[in-house]
């Protein structure tokens, strides 16, 4: 027998000043504790009605009127006895309330996370829609929101189950060859190639985790490249307001701007750098220094060159980058007639022979002209002024193509880094299976799948330990 769980408050409700303010119970102790603070509520009320009432201090005293609700376990978020008053909502008045229901033995407070940790404990709702709980409460773009939804309707759980499934399956075959060899003769025959599918489902989901962190906290874009292009005007078209400074006199920025965007739901932080240059001064070197740290840390680089620089240049400058993505634009495209500055704005493009040992006004074309055999030509370079907006709105669609790809945002599969974590120790464990499928016996195979749905079980949490659910649930607010 476990000890029947204590019964646990805490606001539902920012501690703010606003329209209502939420008091939430959930125990074997919440109706009657909750019909203390509420006598008018019939002693037995109608789960789910709203019932209009009076909260009352210990003596009977009028605290406020507000709405009475009950949710009969298991029919609730908790799965256990829910009771909510829903206040006018005063942060003192909140807290008074609060502190009646816990003169009450029977309740205490409850941890970060902890009604969630109750549904997910009480069968509710899976680990991934657990999570999903605290993604949606974190989420900081319209795409964050719907993935996060997504996943609360279940969309990671299915994909985990999918694999989860079949998975046990398996096991249960081999298990069965082991102990029944004659019952269950030829359950294993197609052990290797179920192994297999399995691995690479377990490896595509695992795939997903960049895209889950670019949704859940966005990318980080910077503008890059030699002093004076434009960067920051660029910048400042991009965001849509003055942010930065803009001077003729090279190395005008000194100190990295940020600012935050959103492009088609996805969050993006945008950076406006340092330009880049040999023999800067002291203080200018130092925003030289920073430039480079965060180049190594975004998602993507947008190099500005100006109209003049080479195809030379643009390669050394894409050099500074260490292994981030670079796209390349050519700046202040309005100085230059569209006829010289090449094919990338649509125009006609001079012929690529001369291309590589003279300045490249814009872009070289991409296919045909006079190049040589085996002469790759980089791809046309978009062409942008910040100073007049066009190319920008192009730019913003490059800059999401490049980050993502095809598909939408708001319909990936929310894998965190501990997903991410669990499904390589699953598939790793799947690809020794693989191999015992040739090499070694049935024990060994069994063992080594076991093991991976051991670790695919913490995704799910059909296998997690405490410590794990603590850790999941801290970061969780208290009332979630
Ligand atoms: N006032 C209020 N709003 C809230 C919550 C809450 O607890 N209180 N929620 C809390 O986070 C979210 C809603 N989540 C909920 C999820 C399940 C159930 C529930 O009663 N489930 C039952 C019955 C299902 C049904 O009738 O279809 C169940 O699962 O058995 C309630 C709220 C968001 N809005
Ligand atoms: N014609 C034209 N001039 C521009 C454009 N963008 C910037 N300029 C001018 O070029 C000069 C430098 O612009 P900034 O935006 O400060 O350039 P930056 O790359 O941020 O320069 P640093 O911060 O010094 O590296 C200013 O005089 C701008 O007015 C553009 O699109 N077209
Ligand atoms: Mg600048």
């Amino acid at each position: 027998m476990t000890p029947p769980s204590a019964t646990i408050v805490a606001l539902a409700t920012a501690p703010a000043a606003g329209a209502v303010g939420i008091l939430r119970l959930s125990g074997p102790a919440a109706l009657e504790v909750g019909r203390a603070l509420a006598p008018g509520v019939p002693q037995v009320p109608t789960p789910r009605h709203a019932y209009l009432a009076t909260f009352v201090d210990a003596a009977g005293g009028v605290l406020d009127e507000g709405l009475f609700l009950y949710f009969r376990a298991p029919q609730s978020f908790t799965g256990e006895d829910v009771v909510e008053l829903q206040a006018h909502g005063s942060p003192r008045l909140l807290r008074l309330l609060l502190a009646r229901t816990l003169e009450d033995a029977r309740v205490r407070p409850a941890l970060p996370g902890e009604f969630t940790r109750r549904a997910f404990l009480n069968g509710r709702i899976d680990l991934t829609r657990a999570e999903a709980v605290a993604d949606l409460v974190a989420a900081d773009s319209e795409a964050a929101v719907r993935a996060a939804a997504a996943g609360l309707s279940g969309a990671l759980a299915e994909r985990i189950r999918a694999l989860e499934e079949p998975l046990r399956a398996l096991h249960a075959d081999l298990e069965g060859v082991l102990n029944f060899p004659d019952e269950a003769e030829g359950a294993d025959e197609d052990a290797g190639p179920r192994v297999a599918a399995l691995r690479s489902e377990a490896d595509a989901l695992r795939a997903e985790v960049g895209r889950g962190r670019l949704v859940r906290q966005g990318a980080r874009v910077a503008l890059y490249g030699p002093v004076n292009a434009g960067k920051s005007t660029l910048f400042n078209r991009l965001v849509g307001e003055e942010r930065a400074l803009v001077d003729a006199e090279p190395g005008t920025t000194r100190d990295a701007l940020e600012a935050r965007v959103e492009w088609d739901g996805l969050g993006v932080t945008l950076y406006d750098t340092a330009g880049l240059r040999e023999a800067p001064g002291r203080v200018e070197a130092l925003g030289i220094a920073r430039t480079r740290d965060l180049l190594a840390a975004v998602d993507l680089a947008v190099l500005v060159l100006p109209p003049e620089a080479s195809v030379e240049e643009a390669a050394s400058w894409m050099r500074e980058v260490g292994a981030t993505p670079v796209l390349v634009v050519t700046g202040k495209c309005d100085a230059v007639p569209a006829t010289l500055a090449g094919a990338g704005g649509g125009g006609t493009g001079r012929a690529a022979a001369t291309a590589s040992a003279s300045p490249v006004f814009g872009t070289v074309p991409a296919t045909g002209g006079p190049a040589g055999p085996g002469a790759p030509l980089p791809p046309p370079r978009p062409r942008v002024s910040g100073l007049t907006g066009e190319g920008v709105d192009a730019l913003r669609t490059s800059v999401l193509t490049r980050l993502w790809g095809g598909g939408t945002p708001s319909a990936v599969a929310l894998v965190s880094e501990r997903h991410a974590d669990a499904l390589r120790r699953t598939a790793e464990a799947l690809g020794r299976a693989e191999e015992a499928s040739r090499v070694s016996t049935l024990e060994v195979l069994s063992g080594e799948v076991g093991l991976a749905l051991e670790a695919l079980g913490e995704v799910s949490g059909t296998s997690v330990s405490e410590a794990l659910l603590d850790t999941l649930f801290q970061r969780f607010c208290i009332g979630k």
